[in-house]
């Protein structure tokens, strides 16, 4: 097959994200490794109807920032590239855009988490609520009634995307409650000796990375003033903040991460959430070893991910090949996928897509 054959018989990944995004992956680096495989990438022009600039196979995005928009022009990008995926049922989503919703809502994310089974092997979510109001004797009823802890952190219900999204706060006795910011997350403080441990999930791969995180708070600090944060500053690869030096008087060793809990989380999250590009951020509790689920991010940096672009063709051809083998596909492209008949067919046809590596 020439470079001609080959590039008009591709199939194409339309994908969007910020130029920003792109930049920090190096994107273009990724068209080449499509073009191994028999994949063009092209980039979505949100402002345009889809059907002009297509047909693709698959659909890839980070989203989130418009979608956490939620202006008038937002929403019609949004129902733009949904009509498309409704009227061509066969294109590879990477991830369904109602996944994505969820993980923006972290009240939403943590019920999630809450109603797994990674509850039975000591995998938890701590305690949480929801602050609409800016009541605080009300708020206070809440946090009780809820088993939400002093010290506890509070977090925007917007997860990604905004600017405001990453500003949180650690709450320390009921004077700080005013410090509330609603609509927001109030969850319990889990004690992990400044280690955050971040899980890169790409479709069946994923990645452990170490970073830094907040410092040991005590409930016998409760005359302490409310601390505000950029989640940011504290817990990139390249932050040194003090809020994550631990007191000279602590011991910093005691619990581990445990390989085999990561595993788990991932195999867990992975059905219940129906993505394939997220993060994970877990800590371990000191003295008990319990892991806590604290935050799941959409597309996440990948910062210190091997070989992410690899990795990510690999979950697209996986992504499609089980796609072609849904019912879905079948009944769309006229098989009557009840009638053991058309059975014989639809095995010569997905003989015939050869097309995934
Ligand atoms: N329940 C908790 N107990 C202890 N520390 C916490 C808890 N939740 C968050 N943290 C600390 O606060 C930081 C920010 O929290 P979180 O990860 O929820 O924010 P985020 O802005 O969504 O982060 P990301 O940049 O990963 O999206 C964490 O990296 C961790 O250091
Ligand atoms: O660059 P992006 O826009 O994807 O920023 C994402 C950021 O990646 P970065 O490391 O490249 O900053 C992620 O950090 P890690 O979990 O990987 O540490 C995480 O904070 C996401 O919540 C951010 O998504 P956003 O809030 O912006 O939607
Ligand atoms: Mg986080
Ligand atoms: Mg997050």
């Amino acid at each position: 097959m020439d470079e001609n054959d080959k590039a008009s018989s591709s199939m194409v990944i339309g994908y969007w994200m910020s130029d920003r995004k792109s930049q920090k992956l190096n994107w273009i680096e990724f068209g080449k490794v499509c073009r191994q495989h028999g994949y063009e990438l092209v980039k979505l022009d949100l402002e345009r109807p889809l059907e002009d600039q297509g047909p693709f196979a698959v659909i890839l995005h980070k989203l989130t920032e418009i979608i956490a928009r939620n202006d008038e022009k937002a929403i019609q990008i949004i129902d733009r590239i949904e009509q498309y995926i409704k009227n061509h049922p066969k294109v590879l989503i990477i991830d369904p855009l109602d996944s994505v919703r969820t993980l923006l809502d972290r009240y939403k994310t943590y019920n999630v988490v809450l109603n797994t089974t990674l509850n039975n092997i000591d995998v938890f979510t701590p305690t949480f609520v929801e602050i609409l109001s800016t009541n605080v004797k009300e708020n206070i009823k809440k946090l009780k009634n809820a088993g939400v802890t002093f010290p506890f952190i509070c977090k925007p219900f917007v997860a990604q995307g905004t600017t405001y999204c990453h500003q949180m706060s650690v709450i320390f006795n009921e004077r700080g409650v005013a410090d509330c910011k609603p609509p927001c997350v109030a969850q319990s403080f889990i004690n992990h000796n400044a280690i955050l441990y971040k899980l890169y999930v790409v479709g069946d791969h994923y990645q452990m990375v170490e970073r830094p995180s907040l410092k040991n708070f005590y409930a016998s600090n409760d005359d302490r003033d409310t601390i505000t944060f950029d989640s940011h500053s504290v817990s990139k690869s390249d932050s040194s903040s003090e809020l994550s030096v631990l007191d000279p008087s602590e011991n910093a060793k005691g619990s581990s991460i445990d390989p085999i809990k990561l595993h788990s989380i991932v195999k867990t999250l992975g059905s219940y959430l129906n993505m394939s590009l997220y993060g994970v951020d877990v800590v371990v509790e000191n003295n008990t070893n319990r892991h806590a689920i604290i935050d799941i991010n959409a597309y996440p940096g990948y910062d210190g991910f091997p070989d992410f672009f690899g990795k990510l063709i690999d979950c697209v051809i996986s992504r499609r090949a089980q796609t072609v083998c849904s019912k879905a596909y079948f009944e769309d492209s006229g098989f009557d996928t009840s009638d053991s008949s058309d059975e014989k067919k639809s095995r010569a046809k997905l003989n015939s897509i050869n097309q995934y590596n």
